[in-house]
């Protein structure tokens, strides 16, 4: 890996008309963690906090610079690098014939995995770095490759010099979807990338690959994605998962794709709720976590005490489908906003919030809490409201909902005097899209 060593070589102007940006939602968890993962139900909603790209092209020759706001990271890697790894026939997939950007599932992962790791040794210049999230700065290089070169290498574009600015408003590793949320803002952007090189092209694909040809009309540009490119966003994003978290259930990539909310249950069609967005409190623990820790917990747990622990995971899904009822009615009543549903509405809360209660306590007797969150939901308690972890726990965010015209001063109050941070959001917002 080379360190720069002046950088002033690194100067650079926006040139050319290829001007891209995306963003992608985080995602809540509302219910089903863990449970999910042995195919359970599970239900989550999208947040109102975004992962932001911009991708432009530049006047700095052969080179791809990344520009990581959340990380302070910004890296100049080599374009030569990148072309010879997008250029190797057969370097993504053993069954090129079968592959093409629209097909991740015929991938080699763990072989693009080990290509994009060398690759990101020969190819990353250093102009700024904070040492200290060094680790994290160089995971996300390698996914963005494996997304750049899965999604590109079978198809004919060739790369311009470019800048890709990456900013968030998604706290890290506490929970709330944000490597899911780059995962599907990078495969997008990858994917409108293609779109506007490829416009003109009869066959988007290289020779030996599974040929893929535009409708007559061409790739829409300016608009949305339409549904069969969700569908592979979200499929790329999986794969990119991987990377960060060994075996993700998919629900993370599904809703920060798909955004408003989604049931979820392992290998079967995703269903798409639709409803108004609701006020959601978020409030940071501040302890560190590890999902992959947190998930090996719960399977062990499960070898130990397989029928005990099945009970635990049935019920969790009994919560999601109760939720799940109880929710649509909570909108139905919102939407209605007259007097004979306001008393359903505060009754159906109090259902709801009975509901998030004893997830949570299914959660803890899985061993993912922790005291700090559960002083958190006594706070909440306290105050009216009820709180439960969310995504793999050991840590991270409590989430609670917050029943129409709430006030959350003296909440947070208490809740910041133990220095727990809180973020009041929506939840329920727009997938993935173009900006
Ligand atoms: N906003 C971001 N910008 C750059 N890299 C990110 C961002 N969010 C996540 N990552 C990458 O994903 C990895 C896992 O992130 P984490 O926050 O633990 O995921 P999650 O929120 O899904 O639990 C980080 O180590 C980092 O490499
Ligand atoms: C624990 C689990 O159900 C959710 C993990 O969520 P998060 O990545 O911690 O936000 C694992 C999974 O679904 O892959």
């Amino acid at each position: 890996m080379a360190s720069l060593s002046s950088r002033q070589f690194y100067k650079y102007n926006a040139q050319g008309d290829v001007s891209l940006k995306v963003s992608a939602p985080g995602k809540v968890i509302l219910h089903g963690e863990h449970s999910v993962v042995y195919g359970k139900l599970a239900l989550a909603a999208s947040l109102d906090l975004r992962t932001k790209l911009h991708l432009f092209e530049i006047d700095l020759p052969n080179k791809l610079v990344l520009n990581c706001l959340p990380l302070d990271f910004k890296f100049a890697l080599d374009l030569n690098f990148i072309q010879e790894l997008l250029d190797k026939r057969g370097a993504c997939t053993s069954q090129p014939s079968h592959f093409n950007w629209e097909t991740p599932k015929f991938v080699n992962h763990h072989r693009l995995v080990e290509l994009v790791k060398n690759l990101v040794i020969d190819a990353v210049v250093v102009i700024e770095e904070n040492p200290s999230r060094s680790r994290e700065a160089y995971q996300t290089v390698e996914a963005i490759l494996y997304l750049l070169a899965g999604i590109l290498s079978s198809t004919s574009v060739s790369l311009s010099p470019m800048c890709i600015t990456i900013d968030s408003e998604i706290s890290m590793g506490a929970g709330t979807g944000s490597s899911a949320s780059l995962s599907v803002a990078f495969a997008a952007l990858f994917v409108s990338y293609l779109k506007r090189k490829t416009i003109e092209l009869e066959n988007v694909s290289k020779d030996g690959f599974r040929p893929f040809h535009w409708p007559q009309s061409g790739p829409d540009i300016d608009n949305q994605y339409t549904s069969r490119e969700l569908d592979v966003i979200s499929a790329w994003a999986f794969q990119c998962e991987m990377i960060f978290h060994g075996t993700p259930s998919g629900i993370d990539n599904t809703v920060c794709t798909f955004g408003n909310m989604v049931q979820y249950r392992q290998y079967y069609s995703v269903v798409h709720l639709s409803f108004n967005t609701l006020n959601l409190l978020l409030v940071n623990s501040k302890v560190p976590r590890e999902t992959k820790r947190m998930v090996a917990g719960v399977a062990k747990l499960k070898e130990y005490f397989p029928h005990l622990i099945n009970y635990i995971l049935n019920a969790m899904e009994d919560v999601t489908v109760t939720a799940t009822d109880v929710i649509k009615i909570i909108d139905e009543d919102i939407r209605a906003d007259d007097v004979v549903n306001k008393a359903r509405l505060i009754e159906n809360f109090d259902k709801w919030m009975t509901l998030i209660q004893i997830n949570h306590n299914l959660l803890s007797s899985l061993g993912v809490s922790h005291e700090k969150l559960d002083l958190i939901i006594t706070i909440l308690k306290k105050h009216e409201l009820a709180g439960k972890l969310t995504g793999g726990g050991g840590g991270g965010y409590v989430i609670s909902v917050l029943p129409p015209s709430y006030d959350v001063d003296e909440v947070s109050r208490e809740l910041k005097k133990h220095n727990f941070e809180v973020t009041v959001t929506q939840m329920g917002g727009p997938g993935v899209r173009v900006d």
